[in-house]
């Protein structure tokens, strides 16, 4: 080691004490001789001993996220809350240095944009990067070893100010998607050593942030059964059940009258007990200060000490916040608690750490890593990749893609049309470089006008309208990139309108009028109509981008040169403007009802643009070859028993059971070589009614499908795709006519038809009866109530 090295490895030895951070010293410290250092004890048997030689103070203290350890056994202090939603993301326990080795990670796209890809083996390899990138920044001691990604909740209100968080709307897709990151974040289902500790959040039902003056610290979702099997719990199955994530967040709402971190139905008996998630060894941690909120603003239990009591007790291992080492002493005090829940909570939290190695010393794998691993030559060609297969094309006349030439001038209007870290949205780190379109535009040799305005005011005498119009008269090709950003879609912030805002529009029309062939560019995560674009014969192309991450601005550039074919296609369903005021954001349900037009692409058939919409610059077709299946093979319309796909399945699950390989033979039969999503919808007469318009089942990309010739999608379908969900939760299959249709506008068609008695492949546990308050639902003003304990006195109505 170089003089330079040695003082360097000083200093951070030094810091490293000063902040508590670091690996305990297994090998000379206090607990070289326990058990929790004996690499060949069950990591289970390591965290006990661990815990068995703490004090009571000891264990009480370290029950928050900002675990202070304990310095008496040369235990560091731990912080729990990593962020690391599309990359090492600016949070408590990630320090990125000011300048040099660390002061960046590779900034992906939103999950919003990566899940527009889907393409599952991206979103493995992203995630691979992103847990190799925490691996170097823990090296360094700049980040601890459990992240509190992915946000799984569906994005089922188009105003959800945190959609651009989640990969969309389609519980099968973020399932999937929700597999693969887990399997990349964490390095397999079960590894010796995990290569981080993934959370799935936020459990469950939550997707509001404020709205007609309900905020999330207080509201009670209401979900009957049905709708919360169906629809809000699949990817939180798939994570702990299917994917073995390391910890869960429960949410700062209530459901069904319970705050989700003092539900046992939730936390024991669903997660744990249902679904199978190792009882002893996985964490839950609270959303920060949902712990707090149980008694402020709630009031759900009489007084501090019940509530962090009975938050233990119900299975909250980790308090984000500070409450449980507050008042979990006064409730122990009181005889609220037993000694072994708390036991039980930090074992869980410290056998976590064992499965990562942190007891471990150097010879853990991924200890080697170092700053050389971020951002890699290979990372930043996965950046603009993913943001590229996420861009989804929604309108073309032929205009794209076109050639941009060095004799040309390019206008480029509107508030994206220099953006930089707009481009990351919310939960981000320090991205290397921020290539914005202004940036791309630049690089083709054109030269480039830009009018970096935000919308019109609908007023052509304003000063942004003459910017705007003296950018249109200089430009050969203009391209207006605007639409939304954190501004007006954000954590706390719902969206009011999901018209285009700021009289966005008004310009947009008014500068096609003068160049026609205005190509349109929008950003942002969530829905907005765009009838007036698509329908304005002067608007040649619109292209949505979301958020796209470090090298947004290239991935837009080369979509629209056609140095990338476009192949996204949108997670989310676009609404006309006027959805939003008929229904109300709390209103759970998914099925059309009085006051409810029906949600997402399954119960709502009246969309701007629908779920799924992406166009290419070649044609597809397709046509599904012969299948493969445990139970032989036919084509076109065939009959099964359902005692016949029921029986020799020796899944632990029966719903993972396969049913069918579909094999679609996809072609090309234009001129461009181009990737294609094919999507697999099931529809059909089954189950309880009413039926859904139909509902994604199977997906695969099909990567570079040369012009002219075809490619083979293996769609993949197990019973759980068969199954629909009876009013109380049961997983149930069937009998009745069902079609697997291939695309949007359906390529290809099977029909089959399943006969006999349905059959219940799994009982859903049932709920205890729920409890609503008087509180639940708030009308007029009400002050935020985070961190602090001001109660605001509000009359309260049921909605
Ligand atoms: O006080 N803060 O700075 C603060 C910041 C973010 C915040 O939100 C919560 O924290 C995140 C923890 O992962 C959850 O996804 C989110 O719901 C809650 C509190």
């Amino acid at each position: 080691m170089s003089l330079r090295y040695l003082v360097v490895a000083i200093a951070a030895q030094a810091s490293a004490q000063l902040t508590g951070r670091g690996f305990p010293d297994c090998v000379n410290g206090p607990l070289s001789n326990n058990t929790v250092c004996d690499t060949s004890a069950e990591p289970l048997a390591r965290a006990t001993a661990l815990i068995a030689a703490f004090t009571l103070q000891e264990k009480l203290n370290n029950t928050g996220s900002t675990s202070p350890g304990v310095p008496r056994l040369g235990l560091p202090a731990y912080t729990w809350w990593q962020e690391a939603l599309h990359g090492v993301a600016s949070s408590p326990g990630v320090n990125f240095s000011d300048s040099g080795d660390y002061s960046y990670a590779t900034s992906f796209p939103q999950p919003i944009l990566m899940g527009a890809a889907f393409d599952d083996e991206l979103i493995r390899d992203v995630a691979t990067v992103v847990s190799t990138e925490a691996r170097a920044f823990n090296n360094d001691q700049r980040a601890g070893l459990d992240f509190w990604t992915p946000n799984i909740n569906p994005f089922k209100d188009p105003r959800w100010g945190r959609g651009q968080e989640t990969p969309g709307e389609d519980p099968f897709h973020l399932s999937s998607y929700v597999h693969a990151l887990i399997d990349g974040l964490q390095g397999g289902y079960d590894p010796k050593y995990k290569r981080i500790m993934a959370t799935c959040k936020h459990f469950t039902g939550y997707d509001m942030e404020s709205w007609n003056g309900n905020l999330r610290y207080q509201w009670d979702a209401h979900i009957n059964s049905q709708d919360l099997v169906e629809y809000y719990m699949p990817s939180f199955q798939s994570c702990a059940r299917d994917s073995n994530v390391a910890a869960f967040m429960c949410s700062y709402n209530s459901l069904n009258g319970r705050p989700t971190c003092a539900d046992p139905y939730l936390l024991q008996t669903v997660l744990r007990e249902h679904w199978g998630w190792t009882e002893e060894q996985q964490w839950v941690t609270s959303d920060c200060d949902a712990v707090q909120n149980i008694y402020l603003p709630r009031g759900y239990n009489d007084t501090r000490e019940a509530a962090v009591a009975q938050a233990l007790i119900a299975g909250t291992d980790v308090d984000c916040g500070t409450y449980f080492q507050e008042f979990l002493p006064g409730a122990y005090a009181q005889g609220l608690f037993d000694i072994s829940v708390l036991d039980q909570a930090l074992v869980r939290q410290y056998s976590g750490l064992v499965r990562v190695g942190y007891f471990d010393g150097p010879s853990v794998p991924y200890r080697n890593l170092t700053f050389s691993d971020v951002n890699t030559q290979a990372s930043q060609a996965l950046a603009l990749k993913a943001a590229e297969e996420g861009i989804a094309l929604l309108k073309n006349d032929g205009a794209l893609p076109m050639t941009i030439g060095a004799n040309m001038t390019i206008g480029l209007v509107g508030d994206w049309a220099n953006a930089t870290t707009q481009m990351q949205g919310n939960y981000a780190g320090i991205a290397p470089y921020l290539h914005g379109p202004y940036y791309a535009a630049n690089q083709t040799g054109a030269k480039v006008a830009i009018a970096n305005v935000p919308g019109g005011q609908g007023d052509p005498t304003t000063d942004n309208w003459r910017k705007a119009w003296t950018v249109a008269n200089q430009s050969d090709q203009l391209f207006y990139i605007g639409g939304i950003d954190n501004t007006v879609e954000l954590e706390g912030n719902d969206r009011v309108t999901i018209a285009w805002t700021g009289a966005q529009l008004d310009m947009i029309s008014r500068l096609a009028e003068l160049k026609p062939g205005l190509v349109v560019v929008q950003m942002g995560a969530g829905s907005l109509d765009s009838s007036a674009i698509l329908n304005n014969p002067n608007i040649s192309a619109l292209l949505w981008a979301g958020y796209p991450g470090q090298d947004g601005g290239t991935a837009i550039f080369n979509i629209i040169t056609g140095k990338t074919a476009p192949a996204g296609r949108l997670p989310t369903t676009m609404y006309p403007a006027n959805y939003i005021a008929q229904v109300p954001m709390t209103d759970m349900s998914l099925r059309p009802s009085t006051n409810n037009p029906g949600r997402t692409y399954q119960w709502y058939d009246k969309a701007v643009l629908p779920f799924g919409t992406g166009l290419h610059y070649t044609n597809f077709t397709a046509s599904v070859a012969t299948p493969t299946s445990r139970y032989g093979s036919a084509n076109g319309s065939t009959t099964y028993s359902i005692e016949s796909l029921t029986t020799g399945c020796n899944e632990t699950y029966m719903d993972r059971c396969p049913f069918r390989t579909f094999a679609v033979d996809v072609t090309n039969t234009g001129s461009v070589c181009s990737d294609y999503v094919t999507l697999g919808y099931l529809t059909g007469s089954f189950g309880p009614t009413p039926y859904p318009l139909k509902r994604l089942v199977a997906y695969t990309r099909l990567h570079d499908v040369q012009a002219g010739s075809s490619q083979t999608a293996n769609l993949v379908l197990d019973l759980a795709s068969l199954s629909r969900v009876a009013d109380n939760g049961d997983r149930v299959l069937y009998p009745g006519d069902y079609a697997l249709m291939i695309d949007n506008a359906p390529l290809a068609m099977v029909n089959f038809t399943l006969t006999g008695e349905a059959y219940t492949l799994d009982h859903w546990p049932q709920p205890p009866e729920p409890v609503y308050q008087a509180t639940d639902y708030f009308v007029g003003g009400f002050g935020s109530t985070y961190g602090d304990e001001i109660m605001v006195n509000v009359t309260s109505t049921m909605l």
